[in-house]
C-alpha cells in the first residue's frame, strides 16, 4: 500500500503551474456527449477520476484519446447509455452521463454516484430537475434509470443552492424542446464553463453565473474546442501553504476572480497578497492571525479549501473556528489532524482549532482529497515524519501531489508499506 511520506519543510518557495480545474473537467468530459461531432478539451488533468470517464467513454462506444495535451472526443457512435454502477460509484460526477445522454437515448441507466463521503450527499435536485422535464426515474439496488420519451423546457426551482443539480439541469435541458429556467442556480465557475462549453457548440444559455439561467433548447450541437477554466481549489490550498512556516509562493495560469473569497481571508489573517491578471501570489509574513471561516457556496469560502484553511490555521495563536454550511459533517481531516497533535475540537458542525502548538508527526488516514491536502499540509509543519495513507483519494484530484509540492521546497515522498507497517500497528482508526 502506497502512503506519503511528509517531513518538517520549513519555509515553502516558488511558482506552480495549476492545472484545469478537476470539477469542471468531469462535467465537461460527460456534456460532450451531447455534441453531434469531435469535440476537443484543453487543460484536462490526467487525475484518477478522468481515467475513470476514459473507461466509461469507451464502454458506451463515444471515442476518447489524448492528443497533443488535448481530449478528443468523438460522440458520433455512442451505441450505449448504461453506465457499469461500478465505474460510476467510484467518482462524483458521474451523475452528468445521466444529464448528459437524456435527450440523445431517452433512457439511462446509471449506478449511484460515490466520490468523498461527507455523511450526506443526496441528488434529489438532479432527480427534481430529470422530472420537471419530463423524465421518470426508478431507483434500483446499485443503480437507477431515467426515461423520457421527450424532454420539455420547463421552470425549474432548486431548494437549495447546487452546482451539480445546476449543471446536470443545463445538461438535460440544452437539447429539449423550449424553454427551460432554473432558479436559485448556483454561481460557480464550473457552472459557467459548462454553460461557455456548450454555448461554444451551438446552445443557447443565457444568464450562467447567475442564479437565473435560460436555455432554448436546440435540436443539435457541432463540435468545437474548449479550453477548462484552472483549478481554483488546487491554487488556493498552494497560496495556503505559503503562510504555513512565512513562504512566498505563486500560483500561474488561474483566474484571481475565482478566490475572491479565499484570499480576502488569507489576508485578513496576515499573509500578503498580490494579485496578477493570470496569477496570484502569496506571501506568508510569519505571524498569523485566528479567524472564523464559514464555508458556503460560491462565491463564498469553498468548502473544499475549508481543510487545507485549517491546517494553516492550527498555526495561526489563538482560537479559530470553521463551520462548513454546505457539508456540515465535512470534518473527517480532524480526528486525523488531532493524532499530529492538533487541538481541535467538534462542536455542533463546526472546529474549533487552537493554533500555535507544535505538531509531532504520525500516521493518519486521509479519508478524501481534501482532508489528506489538510494533512500533507500539517505533516509539513510537524517534527518527525508524518505518514499520510488513503493517497488514492487524493489522486481523484491531483496529477502528480508530490511532484508540485516538492518544487516549493515541500520535504515529501511517495513510499510503499513494509511488511511492519502492513501489520496495521500504525493503522489505528481515528
Ligand atoms: C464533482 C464536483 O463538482 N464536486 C463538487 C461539487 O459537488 P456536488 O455537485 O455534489 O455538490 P453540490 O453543489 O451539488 O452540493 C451543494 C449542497 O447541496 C446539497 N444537495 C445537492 C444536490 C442535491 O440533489 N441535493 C442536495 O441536498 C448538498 O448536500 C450540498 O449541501 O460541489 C461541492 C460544493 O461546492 C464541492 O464540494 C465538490 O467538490
Ligand atoms: C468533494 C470533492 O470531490 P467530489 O465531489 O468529486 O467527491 C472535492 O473535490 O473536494
Amino acid at each position: 500500500m502506497k502512503y506519503i511520506e511528509a517531513e518538517y519543510s520549513g519555509p515553502l518557495n516558488g511558482t506552480v503551474h495549476i492545472p484545469g480545474a478537476k470539477n469542471s473537467s468531469l462535467a465537461l468530459l460527460a456534456a460532450a456527449c451531447l455534441a453531434d461531432d469531435i469535440v476537443k478539451l484543453e487543460g484536462i488533468p490526467p487525475i484518477d477520476d478522468v481515467r475513470v470517464i476514459a473507461e466509461i467513454s469507451r464502454d458506451i462506444g463515444m471515442k476518447m484519446t489524448r492528443e497533443d495535451g488535448q481530449i478528443v472526443m468523438d460522440p458520433r457512435w455512442i451505441h450505449s447509455a448504461t453506465i457499469d454502477p461500478g465505474k460510476a460509484s467510484s467518482y462524483r460526477a458521474s451523475y452528468y452521463f445521466a444529464g448528459a445522454l437524456l435527450s440523445k437515448f431517452g433512457r439511462v441507466t446509471i449506478g449511484f454516484p460515490g466520490g468523498d463521503d461527507f455523511v450526506s450527499r443526496p441528488i434529489d435536485q438532479h432527480i427534481k430537475a430529470f422530472e420537471a422535464l419530463g423524465a421518470q426515474v426508478r431507483f434500483f439496488k446499485d443503480h437507477y434509470v431515467v426515461e423520457a420519451a421527450e424532454l420539455r423546457g420547463a421552470d425549474i426551482y432548486f431548494d437549495m443552492i447546487t452546482s451539480g443539480a445546476t449543471i446536470n439541469a443545463m445538461l438535460a435541458a440544452v437539447r429539449a424542446k423550449g424553454r427551460t429556467r432554473l432558479h436559485n442556480a448556483a454561481l460557480d465557475p464550473e457552472v459557467v464553463d459548462t454553460a461557455a462549453f456548450l454555448n461554444r457548440l451551438g446552445a443557447r444559455i443565457y444568464g450562467a453565473g447567475t442564479p437565473s439561467i435560460r436555455i432554448e433548447g436546440v435540436p443539435y450541437l457541432n463540435g468545437g474546442t474548449h479550453t477548462v477554466i484552472p483549478d481554483r481549489l488546487i491554487a488556493g490550498a498552494f497560496l495556503m501553504a505559503a503562510g504555513l512556516r512565512g513562504g512566498q509562493i505563486t500560483v500561474m495560469d488561474v483566474i484571481p476572480e475565482h478566490l475572491s473569497a479565499p484570499l480576502a481571508k488569507l489576508e485578513e489573517i496576515g499573509m500578503y497578497v498580490e494579485r496578477g491578471e493570470n496569477h496570484i501570489t502569496a506571501y506568508g509574513t510569519g505571524s498569523l492571525r485566528a479567524t472564523r471561516i464559514r464555508a458556503g457556496m460560491y462565491p463564498g469560502f469553498a468548502t473544499d479549501l475549508q481543510q487545507p484553511m485549517t491546517a494553516l490555521l492550527m498555526q495561526a495563536k489563538g482560537k479559530s473556528i470553521v463551520t462548513d454550511r454546505v457539508y456540515p459533517k465535512r470534518f473527517a481531516h480532524v480526528p486525523q489532524l488531532r493524532r499530529l497533535g492538533a487541538e481541535i475540537e467538534l462542536r455542533k458542525d463546526s472546529a474549533f482549532i487552537r493554533g500555535g502548538l507544535p505538531l509531532q508527526g504520525g500516521w493518519v488516514h486521509a479519508t478524501d482529497v481534501r482532508a489528506g491536502i489538510s494533512l500533507l499540509l500539517a505533516g509539513l509543519t510537524a517534527e518527525g515524519r508524518t505518514c499520510i495513507t488513503g493517497v488514492e483519494h487524493i489522486e481523484r484530484g491531483y496529477e502528480d501531489v508530490i511532484g508540485s509540492f516538492r518544487s516549493i521546497g515541500a520535504k515529501l515522498a511517495m513510499r510503499e508499506m513494509d511488511a511492519q507497517e502492513m501489520s496495521g500497528e500504525f493503522l489505528m482508526p481515528g
